[in-house]
């Protein structure tokens, strides 16, 4: 895995990286910040409890469970300095109101086919994830739209090829750090990004 990938970027959006329980946003996400060199924040550790045994017990979630929860992943993601954050964001509807809440919100889809999730869950053991659950989470994804500021990792490739793949598709996207010389102060200003840097000001193109 290349290191130092952050000093690549002049400016990095909010991340969110999602996709259906088990397609390995925790495992990508984790090592995107790392790379990144920023933190990493588990939606899963943002549900209440009601949420958590309710899953526990194989019942998937219905909207009235979510708000609450994407209200607290809203509010971290619109922190000064956000980490990258795993949450499903399965419809729509939920990626419309963390967009509401913080515009440059950028989504980083893990797609594959069911067989390899299930094949992933198989080996897992989580805190409270039911592995039975895979279909109503297949069923309830709404794929992201053009508009939406957002890449697709494949996930048929061991996790650090995702997080690879997503770097990739992220130097087409983001504006590029500009190259420091002792004349330009402005321009080493810009390469070497401080936290507050982050907030950014521009929206990355959509990928497809
Ligand atoms: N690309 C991958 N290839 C193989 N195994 C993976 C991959 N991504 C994740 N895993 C494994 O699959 C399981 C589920 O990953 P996890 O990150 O918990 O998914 P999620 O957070 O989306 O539910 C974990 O045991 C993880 O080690
Ligand atoms: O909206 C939901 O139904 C849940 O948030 C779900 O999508 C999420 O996947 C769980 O938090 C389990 O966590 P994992 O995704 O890590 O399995």
């Amino acid at each position: 895995m290349e290191h130092g990938a952050r000093q690549r970027f002049a400016s990095l959006p909010p991340f969110i990286v999602m996709g259906v329980s088990g397609t390995g946003k925790t495992t990508v996400g984790q090592l995107l910040a790392a790379e990144l060199g920023i933190e990493f924040l588990d939606g899963d550790d943002l549900h209440s409890a009601a949420n958590k045994a309710k899953m526990a017990s194989g019942t998937p979630l219905d909207d009235d469970d979510r708000w609450p929860w994407l209200r607290a992943v809203a509010l971290h993601l619109g922190s000064d300095s956000p980490p990258v954050i795993a949450c499903s964001a399965l419809k729509r509807a939920y990626r419309d109101y963390l967009r509401a809440r913080v515009p440059q919100a950028f989504f980083i889809h893990l797609t594959g086919a069911k067989e390899k999730i299930v094949e992933h869950l198989a080996f897992r053991s989580h805190e409270f994830m039911s592995p039975t659950l895979v279909d109503s989470q297949l069923s309830t994804l709404e794929p992201l739209d053009p508009d939406e500021a957002h890449l697709i990792a494949p996930i048929d490739v061991p996790p650090d090829e995702v997080c690879r793949t997503i770097l990739a598709k992220l130097a087409e996207s983001l504006p590029e750090a500009t190259a420091t010389t002792d004349a330009d102060p402005e321009a080493a200003a810009t390469t070497d990004a401080t936290d507050s840097d982050r907030s950014p000001t521009h929206r990355p193109h959509a990928d497809h």
